[in-house]
C-alpha cells in the first residue's frame, strides 16, 4: 500500500479562502471586519516565523492585524496590562499570545487572563472544559485542523482506535479530547507509557506530537491507518523532518500527512477560522 498524502497546504488554502468569503459578506452587510491581536514577547526565530505568517493571513482574508512585539524583558504584568486592554478593545475578536514565552512569564497565568470569547487558541481552562463536556465553543487550532484534515479523508472516525503520542495542554491532550468527541477509542500515550510499540500498532488513528524526528518507526504503523504527524524537527543538514518514519510508515498508512505542509499549516488555519467565529458569534 502507498498511503495518500493529506495536504494541509491545501486543505488550510480552502479554510482561509472561506474565511475571506465570511469576511466579504460581513462587509456586504455593513458590519466591520474581524480583528486579530497578535502579541509575540522575545525574538524566538521559530515563534517569529509562526507569527509571520499568522500576520500575513490576517491580511489576505481581510482582518484587522494589531502586532505586538514586546521585548523578552516584558514583566508579567506589563503584559497582562496590554491582556487586559486587548480584552476591552470592541475592535479585536481574537488575542494570540506566541508560545513558548520567555523564561520568567507564567503561560497558564496568561492565558487565564484572556477572555474566553476571544481566546482563538482555545487554551482557556473554560473552553478546554467545554471540549470535555462535549459542547466545544473555541477550539484549539492544531488539534481542530486535524479534525478537519482526518474529515477531508471522508473515512467514518467513529469506533475507530486512535492513538495520541504526546500529552501537552497545546497539542496532545485537545487531541485526545477532540478524537473522543469524534466517536474514537482514544488513547493518549505519554512519558510514562509502557510498551509504546503496543498501542501504536493498533491505531486506526495515529497522532504524534513528540517533537522528536522519527520516534515513531514507520513499521510500527498499522495497515491503513490514517497518520497525522505533529512534528517540525530541524535537521543538521537544514531540512525539516517529523516524529513519524515518512517512508515506511507511508508503505503501510491508507493516508499520511507530510512535514512540512501538513499540520503545521493548519494551525494557522484555524486560528483564522476561530478569529470569524468569535467575531461572528460573540462581538457582532
Ligand atoms: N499561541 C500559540 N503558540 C504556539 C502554537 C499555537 O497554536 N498557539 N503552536 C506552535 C507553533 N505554531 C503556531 O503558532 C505553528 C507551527 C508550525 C507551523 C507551520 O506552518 N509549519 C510549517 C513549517 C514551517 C517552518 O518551520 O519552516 C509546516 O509544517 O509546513 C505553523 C504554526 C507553538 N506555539
Amino acid at each position: 500500500m502507498s498511503a495518500q498524502i493529506i495536504d494541509g497546504k491545501a486543505i488550510a488554502a480552502a479554510i482561509t479562502d472561506k474565511v475571506a468569503l465570511g469576511v466579504a459578506e460581513r462587509v456586504a452587510k455593513g458590519q466591520r471586519v474581524p480583528g486579530l491581536a497578535v502579541v509575540l514577547v522575545g525574538g524566538d526565530p521559530a515563534s517569529q516565523i509562526y507569527v509571520g505568517s499568522k500576520r500575513k493571513m490576517c491580511e489576505k482574508v481581510g482582518f484587522i492585524s494589531k502586532a505586538f512585539d514586546l521585548p523578552a524583558t516584558t514583566s508579567q504584568e506589563a503584559l497582562l496590562t496590554l491582556i487586559d486592554e486587548l480584552n476591552e478593545d470592541a475592535t479585536i475578536d481574537g488575542i494570540l499570545v506566541q508560545f513558548p514565552l520567555p523564561d520568567g512569564l507564567d503561560e497558564t497565568t496568561v492565558i487565564e487572563r484572556i477572555n474566553p470569547h476571544k481566546d482563538v487558541d482555545g487554551f482557556h481552562p473554560y473552553n478546554v472544559g467545554r471540549l470535555a463536556q462535549r459542547i466545544p465553543v473555541m477550539r484549539s487550532c492544531t488539534p481542530r485542523g486535524m479534525i478537519s484534515m482526518i474529515e477531508s479523508t471522508g473515512v467514518e472516525m467513529r469506533g475507530k482506535n486512535a492513538v495520541v503520542v504526546g500529552a501537552s495542554n497545546i497539542v496532545g491532550r485537545p487531541m485526545t479530547l477532540e478524537l473522543l468527541l469524534a466517536g474514537c477509542t482514544t488513547t493518549c500515550c505519554h512519558r510514562f507509557t509502557e510498551d509504546l510499540k503496543s498501542h501504536v500498532e493498533r491505531a486506526d488513528i495515529l497522532v504524534v506530537a513528540r517533537g522528536k524526528a522519527d520516534f515513531i518507526p514507520g513499521e510500527w504503523v498499522k495497515e491503513g491507518a490514517i497518520v497525522l504527524d505533529v512534528g517540525i524537527n530541524r535537521l543538521e543538514n537544514g531540512k525539516i523532518a517529523g516524529d513519524v518514519g515518512f517512508e515506511k510508515a507511508k508503505e503501510r498508512a491508507a493516508w499520511i500527512s507530510p512535514v512540512p505542509g501538513g499540520v503545521g499549516p493548519m494551525t494557522v488555519a484555524t486560528l483564522i477560522e476561530n478569529t470569524l467565529f468569535a467575531c461572528n458569534e460573540f462581538h457582532s
